[in-house]
């Protein structure tokens, strides 16, 4: 009998989705076989430890992840469930993305306390948020908001909204989802008005790569079309930048290419790509079908860039 050592930094959201990924592994092993155990091992990061600043400040969600990583390949650790988004888009040698489970919802929602949806917001309402990303877009569909950061762990920002004096903050529905409080989302914000970040909704599981007994269980564990849709976006957003928090979003699905299409009838990933300024008053998006998601990650990213992407993205690194 194996024991797999899994590695979770050791908010509430990181311990509750490494749980309920072990749950899920535990069901997988039985039916098949597998003669293994887990346990968990708290690991802080230096993104746990930082919360003060805004992470674009402190150099991104790499922070986040540094750590459990250096104690894979250590072997300290045997594995690590990681939010998608928060994962850069190259991973160290010797480790590896051995599943990506089935997606859950990517879209951003608003949590207010008196039930209004984003069009009821009064004028000029504060609304929490820390991330470029959101504010860019919701600054670009309601110009007279006031976002204001809002830094720290679900909890936390969910109590923010009321002893600070919010009218709403916005929040990824994953992450309330997987607490259990979806009783907390107000509203959801359409993809159109605010692409999710790259990967929202997914979780990636890290091994060593040559950990074949364990990337054998993973295997029977990935979603195929959850891991390809993560590939397009996670593609589209390494060709722009190396992970870093900026206004850059993106949202791939399966769909069936519609008649006109040079792909016709064929089960296609569509990809919305988005690149923003942080007063949102520049939106750029694209969206593309493709049947590879690298390739199509890098179509979706070079339209913008011929758009002057990377200006945005230069002007965005002189704030920082
Ligand atoms: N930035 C932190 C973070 N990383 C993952 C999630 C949960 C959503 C997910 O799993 O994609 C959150 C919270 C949030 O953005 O609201």
């Amino acid at each position: 009998m194996r024991t797999i050592v899994v590695g979770s930094r050791q908010s509430a959201l990181a311990l509750t989705q490494t749980g309920q990924v072990i749950d899920d592994l535990k069901k997988l092993c039985q039916e098949h076989g597998f003669e293994f155990e887990f346990e968990v091992k708290k690991i802080v990061t230096k993104g746990d430890r930082i919360l003060d600043v805004t992470l674009s400040k402190v150099g991104g969600k790499g922070l986040f992840v540094k750590e459990i990583e250096q104690a894979m390949l250590a072997g300290e650790i045997d594995m690590a469930v990681h939010s998608m988004k928060d994962m850069p888009s190259i991973l160290p040698d010797g480790l590896t993305n051995g599943a990506v489970p089935r997606r859950v919802d990517p879209r951003d929602c608003l949590i207010t306390l008196d039930g209004k949806g984003i069009d009821d917001l009064p004028q000029g309402a504060r609304v929490g948020t820390s991330s470029l990303r959101r504010s860019s877009q919701l600054k670009a569909y309601r110009p007279d908001l006031e976002l204001e950061p809002v830094r720290g762990n679900i909890d936390s920002r969910l109590k923010k909204l009321e002893t600070e004096g919010f009218q709403a903050i916005l929040l990824a529905a994953a992450g309330l989802y997987r607490m259990g409080w979806e009783d907390r989302i107000t509203s959801y914000i359409p993809a159109d008005i605010c692409l999710p970040a790259v990967g929202q909704g997914a979780l990636g599981i890290e091994c060593r790569e040559d950990d074949e007994e364990l990337l054998k269980l993973l295997a029977l564990y990935n979603d195929k079309e959850s891991e390809m849709a993560v590939a397009a976006e996670r593609r589209f957003l390494g060709v722009l930048n190396g992970g870093c928090q900026v206004p850059i979003g993106a949202h791939a699905i399966l769909v069936k290419a519609p008649e006109e299409h040079t792909l016709a009838g064929q089960n296609v990933i569509q990809l919305t790509g988005m690149v923003g300024s942080p007063e949102g008053d520049v939106i750029l998006k694209e969206t593309l079908l493709g049947l590879d998601p690298v390739k199509l990650g890098e179509e979706v990213a070079g339209k913008l860039i011929e758009r002057g992407a990377e200006k945005i993205l230069e002007q965005v690194k002189e704030i920082d």
